[in-house]
């Protein structure tokens, strides 16, 4: 789509600046780079700010090892993000910044990369500190539970915040693709009618867009005061974000971006496939093999499609799961080599809680499966129906030492 009337050029920036969250800056900053007539060089990622020490190699290493620095200058000035993303170079146009206020300032499109758990807090945070007509875009996953029912990301961050949010999810582990190894993923955006561009209508100045009641988050939500929200158009002068331009922002030679409409299914396929690594390193912990593994993969695909069509039927298309990285890939990728699954497996093989193990050996980096697996069966059995998603459940329980994973076959067994 030609970029009609477009004077001004997006800003993007980045919430969160974990193993993801940095690799997403990375290649976001290569491509503002690469597009200098859609986006503004410098991607600015807000770092929740932590004390570090740097390896002997850093030009910031002064002989002493116990030195602490602040995580977000150690970035700045060497490029290297030494807790997350260890001997990874950044380009120089990621910015590195520790108030969330300051990152989000003037930004057109907003990148969430954080732990779900965090999601909530920081929008309260920015909210109110961002333009109305910013756009997001979640990477988040996992997804947000609470007594009124289960939203995607996209749609919690979408109605806090007044914006339209998409979701980016794939098999993609974070430290692979930094290190420019080839990989898919799955972008949905499903801009608002009101951002298509008309090319009769005449350029309006940034500050004067009128907002225009849009439905932005799930409708499934029973009891949700967000059903509908203003959402503002984005003004004229700015480059449409139409999937063509989506994909530039995103899209890269070792990076290939496949763009769809179904945000549900994106955001779902990245969420639950943390629950089925979790079962899958459970089984792997007790030495069965890829055998097992294998059956406790191809359960828990099912699973998700069955969660998509019951509780976003409206919306999601069981093919995102079947067809794109963001569901049966997402599946393998995370069951063969994830945090999830090689944490469930240390948890077994040890015989220690996998919260012992993640504070033990993930330097600060969270897991999402436990807690979306509890989220997960909180919402299931508010629904009375724990006993249709036998592998969900049965995850949860051994989270809760009600089961043990030697039951798993038995568990995930029709039932006639
Ligand atoms: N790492 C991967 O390979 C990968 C790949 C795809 C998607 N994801 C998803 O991306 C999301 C972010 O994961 P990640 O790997 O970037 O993070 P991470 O697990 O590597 O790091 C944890 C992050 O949380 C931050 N943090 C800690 N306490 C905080 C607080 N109170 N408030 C705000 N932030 C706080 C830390 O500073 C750090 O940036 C998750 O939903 C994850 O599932 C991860
Ligand atoms: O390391 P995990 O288990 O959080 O999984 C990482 C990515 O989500 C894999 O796609």
């Amino acid at each position: 789509m030609a970029n009609l009337g477009a004077t001004k050029k997006h800003k993007v920036m980045v919430v969160g600046s974990g193993n993801w969250g940095t690799t997403m800056a990375k290649i976001a900053a290569e491509n503002t780079k690469a597009n200098p007539n859609l986006f503004e060089p410098d991607v600015r990622m807000w770092v929740y700010e932590e004390e570090v020490t740097v390896p002997k190699e850093s030009k910031l290493y002064d002989g002493d090892s116990e030195k602490k620095h602040k995580l977000s200058e150690v970035i700045n000035k060497t490029h290297e993000n030494v807790k997350y993303l260890p001997g990874v170079t950044l380009p120089d146009n990621v910015i590195a910044e520790p108030s969330i206020q300051e990152a989000v300032k003037d930004a057109t499109i907003l990148i969430f990369v954080l732990p779900h758990q965090f999601i909530a807090k920081s929008c309260d945070q920015i909210k109110g500190h961002i333009l109305p007509f910013a756009r997001g875009v979640s990477c988040t996953k996992g997804v947000d539970v609470s007594e009124s029912g289960v939203q995607l990301f996209s749609e919690s961050i979408g109605a806090k915040l007044g914006i339209y949010c998409g979701a980016l999810s794939g098999a993609n582990i974070a430290s692979e693709i930094a290190q420019g190894k080839y990989s898919e993923t799955t972008v949905a955006y499903d801009p608002p009618p009101m951002d298509s561009r008309q090319p009769s209508r005449q350029a309006s100045p940034t500050q004067s867009p009128s907002a225009s009641t849009v439905e932005l988050v799930n409708p499934h939500m029973e009891h949700t005061e967000h059903k509908s929200a203003k959402l503002y158009p984005l003004p004229i002068d700015f480059p449409p974000l139409s999937h063509e331009n989506i994909k530039k922002l995103f899209h890269r030679p070792y990076f290939h971006v496949r763009m769809v409409s179904d945000v549900a299914g994106v955001s779902l396929g990245g969420a639950l496939k943390n629950i089925v690594a979790l079962a899958a390193g459970f089984v792997d912990g007790l030495g069965w093999g890829d055998n097992a593994k294998a059956a406790v993969m191809r359960v828990g695909l099912l699973e998700e499609v069955k969660f998509g069509e019951k509780f976003f039927s409206e919306s999601v298309q069981a093919r995102t799961f079947t067809e794109e990285s963001c569901g049966v890939a997402d599946i393998i990728t995370s069951c063969s080599g994830g945090r999830n699954f090689r944490c469930a497996k240390m948890s077994i093989e040890r015989g220690v809680s996998i919260n012992e193990i993640e504070e033990t050996e993930l330097n600060g980096q969270k897991l999402q499966g436990t807690s979306t697996a509890y989220e997960v069966n909180s919402f299931l059995k508010s629904q009375g129906m724990e006993n249709e998603f036998p592998l969900f459940t049965a995850v949860y329980n051994i989270l809760e030492g009600k089961t043990k994973p030697e039951e798993i076959p038995d568990i995930i067994e029709p039932k006639d």
